[in-house]
């Protein structure tokens, strides 16, 4: 997707250091892609990194560009001594070909820094992530962060946990998915939900996450209310593993849009 950005923030240092900007550009004709905007959340979240930190490396095509440059800065001698904790099989596997040090939450428990994307952002900066599959081993790692950084382009705003009418993912285990699947729309039944397990490809065959469970992802016709209160119920059920609502947990969001960009802080 083109998106016109005439108005987008000339100086912003991410754009230029991404490429994106020269300091000569003419604006008018300025058009950015939905992954130049994630690009450019991601490399200014780059700039919160120091040489020794333990850093949580996020999941998804926003946090790819993250991981890619904390890699460069790495390879540039910019950055020094830093150890990641990545949050998916797939990330793990772009940071060791980027040659950046890995380690895990056993022999690091707290973690400096984590940069991820999310799938929504509603205006108290709480998230809903894993339409990727991967919140499980985001939150377990978002969790044991002294920050977390959120990139984001502006699509992922929602004023509400819910609002962009797509998946809040639940990682269940395989064990009777449908009966787990019942129990959550039934708990989400006057907020009109429908719940559906995530399958793959033409076959439909079930998605399976790295930590071998399903996910069933909730479709939710209106807001959910106190997402606190939500996030309880769904623990409750025996089968579920974890839910993809973050709440509470981000402590910086960078959105990139059309006019340059944001930065929110709790
Ligand atoms: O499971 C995936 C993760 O939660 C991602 O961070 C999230 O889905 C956002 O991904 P993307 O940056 O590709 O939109």
């Amino acid at each position: 997707m083109a998106i016109p950005c005439p108005h987008f923030i000339a100086s912003e240092k991410a754009a230029m250091e991404a490429g994106l900007l020269l300091p000569s550009s003419s604006l008018s004709q300025l058009i950015l892609t939905q992954d130049d905007l994630k690009k450019i959340a991601a490399y200014k979240a780059v700039e919160y990194v120091e040489s020794g930190m333990v850093l949580g490396l996020g999941t998804g095509s926003t946090a790819k560009h993250a991981v890619d440059r904390i890699g460069k800065l790495l390879r540039q001698g910019k950055l020094k001594d830093i150890v990641g904790i990545p949050t998916s099989k797939k990330t793990h596997e772009q940071a060791l070909s980027l040659g950046i040090p890995l380690s895990d939450l056993d022999s690091h428990p707290v973690v400096d820094l984590a940069i991820d994307g999310a799938d929504e952002v509603d205006p108290y900066l709480n998230l809903v992530k894993g339409r990727g599959g991967s919140l499980l081993r985001e939150k377990m790692v978002e969790g044991a962060c002294k920050k977390f950084v959120v990139i984001v382009d502006e699509s992922k705003l929602v004023n509400y946990i819910g609002g962009s009418g797509l998946a809040m993912p639940v990682e269940v285990i395989q064990f009777c998915w449908k009966f787990t699947a019942s129990r959550l729309q039934n708990l989400f039944q006057e907020f009109g939900c429908v719940a559906k397990l995530r399958t793959l490809g033409e076959k439909a065959e079930p998605y399976v996450t790295d930590n071998g469970n399903y996910i069933i992802d909730l479709y939710f016709k209106q807001s959910i209310g106190d997402l606190k209160a939500a996030s309880d119920s769904i623990l409750q059920i025996a089968g579920v593993v974890e839910h993809g609502m973050f709440i509470d947990m981000a402590t910086t969001v960078i959105v990139a849009g059309e006019l340059g960009l944001t930065v929110k802080n709790k």
